[in-house]
């Protein structure tokens, strides 16, 4: 077998995105750049490429700054209240005369012989006669030529990011074009074999580019012109062809994917061979694969496949590229300090980039941690802000407070934390929020009920799902409440009865029926049944083991009752791609991935499961009403209880403690 050469000599990330603008820098790719000219129309968001001068004065003539009379100031020498000046209106098509004045309005041209304005208020009229009581300094409410800029004077400094208000003094000093630096056009390269351009090509093994489109835009937003060349297959002279191709007619390249030390991961040597390797391997998780490289001075650089890997790096090492080709400033990223609501562990040697969703709870900023996957595009569209975990740290504990920095501009207020059992209609209870209030977000943590209560607990989360079934007393939730939450002032609402139930494939082919079921062999094969389970302290795991011991079955003999998924959404997936061929779960869930459902429990006689809300607000605060009303309003009781397997007549009913 041929052997692989490791990249794993890793550069802590600040070395690497030091020595690759150091690098660039020595070969020039920062000074002498390329300019185009532009219509100063069209500058917005440009780069001056030089210093602008201006080819006119503002204003250009000398004209009337208030509504008034226009005068020669001594005229009005000697003017009292006692003893006021009159003046001789003159019409605008008559030759100034001394002791004249001239009607104008703020903007007109000052007619020739005067050099002063009155205020029309300060004007009394004696037939065409004004009389003033006080006397004008020469120039007084005159705009003169050159006040504001003068001609050949400079508008505008050279790298200058030009705003509306530039764009306004660039056409006021008389330029209708400029030069600006020209946007550095950035190749971009997806390789392998399994992408595919179009949902058309999809099948199983095939991967759809979202890197290409995600990197193009992101190359956009930071005001570059990005290339999107075709798809090239793992092919090593086609990829060493295609960036030859993109270094002709592009200033920086990027290749994605084929970074790691796999059979067909060929962009490094190609690089090698093509200019020099900086740096194949930084201390960041996710990322660590990326190359930094420069061929024929330019900067080419390969992102790692993973969709979030390729935009994390992105972020470190194409936008200061990108922004410093064209001068522009680099961001300027803030933090704050939150409370970390999980414990994370973390491997020594490696920055990790931590997403989390970040909230406000009880006046603390409370950071939740999302999934941690270098797959998990959704882990990115969720995250408020990111942690960095310092290379040196082996996890951070629960409760540390720890220095986040907000992606987005929402507010952490606007964030309402939902930390507990996972039920599809809770998503939905957040699209109706928005509707109502669109400043308001509803983020999740799936961590199963009596996670949610320990989360309410300890003050970091405003809402938790859960359905615990205590055995003793035979009632949900509020026995739990009561045992965990009694320090606690916290209210607990109805939500829905649910029914839960086997989720199996259309057809029920391996013919489950009942719990007894999951012992059983399947006739055809002779292979057990397979089962895929929710995580402990979940409602729905404590309601499979109630119905176990119920019905007298082992659990340890169930096929599968190890493994454990975190969503409700999770298990139906598991059976729809036949990873297994049941599990306990909602029928929302089986009717969303077209399965069919065994009911266990049954809403309409009454052994529904119940699944409760409980709140973390002050009595009558806004979200929690809101929260309250949307429960109650027909509209959503509707939406969800076409998801099937709902009943929520009861909803939005507090439950008293
Ligand atoms: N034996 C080892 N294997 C891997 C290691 C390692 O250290 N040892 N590192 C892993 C890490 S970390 C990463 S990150 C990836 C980097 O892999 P590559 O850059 O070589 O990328 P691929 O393996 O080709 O792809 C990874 C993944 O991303 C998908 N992908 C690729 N391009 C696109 C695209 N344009 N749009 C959407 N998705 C894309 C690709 O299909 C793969 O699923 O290596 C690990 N392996
Ligand atoms: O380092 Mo890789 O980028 O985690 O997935």
């Amino acid at each position: 077998m041929q052997k692989q050469k490791a990249y794993l000599d890793c550069l802590p990330r600040q070395e690497a995105q030091e020595l690759w603008i150091t690098k660039l820098t020595e070969v020039g790719y920062f000074n002498n750049l390329p300019r185009e000219k532009v219509a100063v129309t069209e500058a917005l968001g440009r780069v001056t490429a030089s210093v602008i001068f201006a080819k006119q004065s503002v204003p250009h003539y000398n004209g009337a700054a208030m509504d008034g009379i226009a005068l020669y100031a001594p005229d009005s020498f000697g003017a009292q209240e006692t003893a006021p000046k009159r003046l001789q209106l003159l019409q605008p098509d008559e030759t100034f005369q001394p002791g004249g004045c001239y009607v104008v309005d703020t903007g007109d041209l000052l007619p020739t012989g005067t050099n002063a304005v009155i205020m029309i208020e300060d004007v009394h009229w004696v037939d065409d006669q004004a009389e003033v009581i006080t006397a004008a300094t020469p120039w007084q409410h005159v705009r003169i030529i050159g006040e504001d800029i003068v001609a050949k004077e400079v508008v505008l400094p050279e790298h200058h990011l030009i705003a509306p208000v530039d764009m306004a003094a660039l056409l006021a000093a008389g330029i209708e074009e400029i030069e600006v630096v020209k946007r550095p056009r950035v190749a971009i390269i997806p390789t392998g074999d399994e992408i595919v351009a179009s949902r058309q090509d999809l099948k199983p093994g095939k991967i759809l580019d979202v890197n290409g489109p995600m990197l193009a835009a992101a190359v956009t937003q930071w005001g570059g012109d990005p290339v999107r060349r075709e798809i090239v297959k793992d092919q090593r002279a086609a990829i060493e062809e295609a960036i030859l191709a993109s270094l002709k007619d592009c200033d920086m390249v990027v290749v994605n994917a084929g970074t790691s030390a796999g059979r067909e991961d060929y962009t490094a040597p190609i690089l090698s061979e093509l200019g020099q390797v900086l740096v194949h391997g930084v201390a960041i998780k996710p990322g660590k694969p990326v190359i930094l490289a420069i061929c024929q001075d330019k900067p080419v650089i390969g992102l790692p496949g993973y969709p979030v890997s390729a935009m994390l790096t992105a972020d470190l090492f194409v936008r200061s590229v990108v922004l410093a080709r064209q001068k522009l400033p680099q961001p300027e990223q803030s933090q704050v300090e939150a409370f970390l609501s999980r414990q994370v562990p973390s491997t020594i040697g490696l920055e990790e980039y931590l997403r989390l969703s970040i909230g406000s709870v009880e006046g603390r900023l409370v950071a939740a941690p999302l999934g941690r996957g270098a797959g998990l595009l959704s882990s990115l569209t969720k995250a408020q802000g990111l942690l960095r975990i310092d290379p040196s740290s082996a996890g951070i504990a629960a409760g540390a407070s720890v220095p986040v920095t907000f992606l987005r501009s929402s507010k952490p207020e606007n964030t309402i934390l939902a930390v507990g059992s996972h039920d599809p209609a809770l998503e939905l209870l957040g699209f109706y929020m928005r509707r109502f209030k669109p400043e308001l977000s509803l983020s999740f943590a799936n961590v199963g009920s009596l996670g949610g209560i320990m989360a309410i607990r300890n003050r970091e989360a405003h809402l938790a799902g859960i359905h615990l079934l205590d055995e003793a007393t035979g009632r949900y939730n509020v026995p739990y409440v009561q045992k965990y939450l009694s320090q606690r002032k916290v209210h607990l609402v109805h939500f829905a009865m649910r029914q839960q139930g086997l989720l199996v494939l259309p057809g029920n082919p391996k013919k489950i029926y009942s719990l007894e079921d999951l012992l059983r062999q399947d006739k055809l094969t002779g292979q057990k049944i397979t089962y895929v389970n929710r995580q402990r302290g979940t409602g729905t795991r404590m309601l499979l083991d109630y119905q176990l011991k119920k019905a007298g079955i082992d659990s340890s003999q169930i096929v599968g009752y190890e493994k454990e998924v975190g969503t409700h959404m999770a298990v139906a997936a598991s059976v729809a791609s036949g990873t297994a061929d049941t599990g306990l779960g909602l029928e929302a869930a089986a009717q969303a991935l077209g399965l069919d459902f065994i009911p266990v429990t049954d809403i309409h006689q009454g052994t529904g499961e119940q699944y409760d809300l409980l709140l973390n607000f002050s009595d009558h605060d806004k979200v929690m009403e809101l929260i309250l009303h949307i429960l109650k309003s027909p509209d959503f009781r509707r939406d969800v209880e076409a998801m099937g397997g709902y009943d929520l007549s009861k909803a939005g009913m507090i439950i008293e403690l």
